[in-house]
């Protein structure tokens, strides 16, 4: 990956409030008419979309690797997306265009489906790749430049449907227009993006085996074991997997000593699962963290003291960020091999940031906490009460949680306990 000063410089333009689209140029790719795209609408999930982008890179991908980011994305995290994607690009939550607005009123949960939607706005590409946030890549996967839209690989759960977490598409104004007006007419039947893409790409399941990508592409690793005489025979040509379903790789913890997920709180994972979980987590831990801190090291230089400077201070026989630094982290084809860490001090220590009284969550990332200790590493979203005029200001702008507490379920709840 080729990061210069004039990458990082650019990418203090992304900080808000940005244009529509910001490009930031970091590596130059081969083929730069086309690209590998996700999408991260909050903190955390920009996690699983630094890993992924890195996966990409570190699989030498020679198309340029996009993020769309939401204006929820913090400052912070923007920064960072830029130091590993080629471009970091801001879409709105929900298109401004009333007819939307007025058909997903009444389905507000659509609306971080319709952000994927946006992917198809592209036009500066000739042809991409959508990935989840929450997939990893684990070997060159440029051949699927070679399939056409829609091409997406069947979902475990209903194999005459497609899953729509990898696909390769055409970005066009028009199709994406068609989308917009297929969401309009007919909803969405799971009530997100996946219904709504396989009934507009209907003939899917029927029409063309070259658009059916191979399991291998799109791997749901909570779901491996299912055919697990399967995963045995094919299991090593996995390269992508999948953490589709609730439970993220980011909602475990884990142990950089023995490079392995600490199980307990986060339900028992298969044995395959347990191996991609950690190949997510060493990639954090080796390529991700390192960010955070040379973004802090920056930052000391106009305000010193800043908080992941005195984390690193704080862990002098630790030193997880210089570690993972000089660790080039190289193929990682080594599914389920362990990583063993190199010994460390005894005595856990907790890294602890300048402004926060020692505990055991240190460094901060705006709307997510690294707890980065010698014995455990943890993502977490921090829990902000709002203040009530917050709350208005946070609607008025359009910055509505409909997964969360903004949830029409929820909102019903509230109704129905005002009006009894
Ligand atoms: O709050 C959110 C939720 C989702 N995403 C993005 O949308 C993707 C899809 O959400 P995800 O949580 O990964 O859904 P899955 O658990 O994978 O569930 C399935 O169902 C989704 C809804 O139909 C599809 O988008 C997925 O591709 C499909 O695998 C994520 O990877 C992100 O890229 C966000 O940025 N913020
Ligand atoms: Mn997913």
């Amino acid at each position: 990956m080729v990061q210069t000063e004039s990458g990082d410089r650019q990418a203090r333009h992304l900080l808000k409030p940005p244009g529509a689209v910001t490009l930031v140029s970091l590596s130059t790719s081969t083929v730069s008419d086309q690209a590998f795209v996700t999408l991260a609408t909050n903190d955390i999930y920009c996690q699983g979309a630094l890993v992924l982008g890195q996966s990409l890179r570190n699989q030498r991908a020679t198309r340029r690797l996009v993020v769309l980011i939401t204006p929820q994305v913090s400052n912070l995290l923007r920064v960072i997306l830029s130091k590993v994607f080629d471009e970091v690009i801001e879409v709105n939550l929900i298109d401004s265009a009333d007819y939307i607005h007025l058909a997903f009123l009444k389905r507000p949960e659509l609306g971080v489906t319709l952000t994927k939607l946006h992917c198809w706005t592209l036009t500066h590409y000739s042809k991409c790749v959508f990935l989840d946030a929450d997939t990893l890549v684990l070997s060159n996967i440029d051949e699927l430049f070679d399939r056409t839209e829609f091409s997406a690989a069947p979902d475990p759960g209903w194999p005459d449907c497609f899953n729509s977490g990898v696909f390769v598409f055409q970005p066009s104004l028009e199709t994406h227009g068609l989308l917009l007006q297929h969401a309009t007419d007919h909803g969405s039947f799971d009530g997100a993006d996946q219904g709504l893409l396989n009934s507009f790409f209907s003939s899917w399941s029927t029409a063309d085996i070259h658009k059916h990508l191979p399991f291998i592409y799109n791997l749901s690793s909570n779901t491996a074991y299912t055919y697990s005489p399967a995963f045995k025979r094919f299991g090593s040509s996995v390269k992508v997997v999948h953490f589709l379903g609730p439970t993220k790789p980011w909602n475990y913890k884990y142990n950089p000593q023995t490079g392995s997920v600490l199980e307990e709180g986060s339900g028992l994972a298969n044995q395959h699962q347990t191996s991609f979980l950690n190949l997510w987590w060493k990639i954090y831990q080796h390529s991700i963290l390192p960010l955070y801190e040379s973004f802090q090291d920056e930052e000391d230089h106009a305000s010193p003291g800043h908080t992941l400077k005195r984390c690193k201070e704080d862990l002098p026989d630790a030193s997880l960020f210089v570690q993972a630094a000089v660790e080039e982290l190289g193929a990682i084809s080594a599914v389920g091999s362990s990583q063993p860490w190199p010994a460390q001090g005894p005595v856990e220590q907790t890294v602890v940031s300048d402004d926060t009284p020692p505990s055991p969550k240190g460094c901060h990332a705006e709307d997510v906490d690294l707890a980065v200790s010698v014995f455990e590493i943890s993502i977490e979203e921090k829990v902000k009460e709002l203040s009530p005029e917050e709350e208005r200001r946070k609607w008025e702008e359009g910055r509505i949680d409909y997964m969360g507490k903004d949830a029409f379920a929820r909102i019903q709840e509230k109704l129905d306990r005002f009006l009894q």
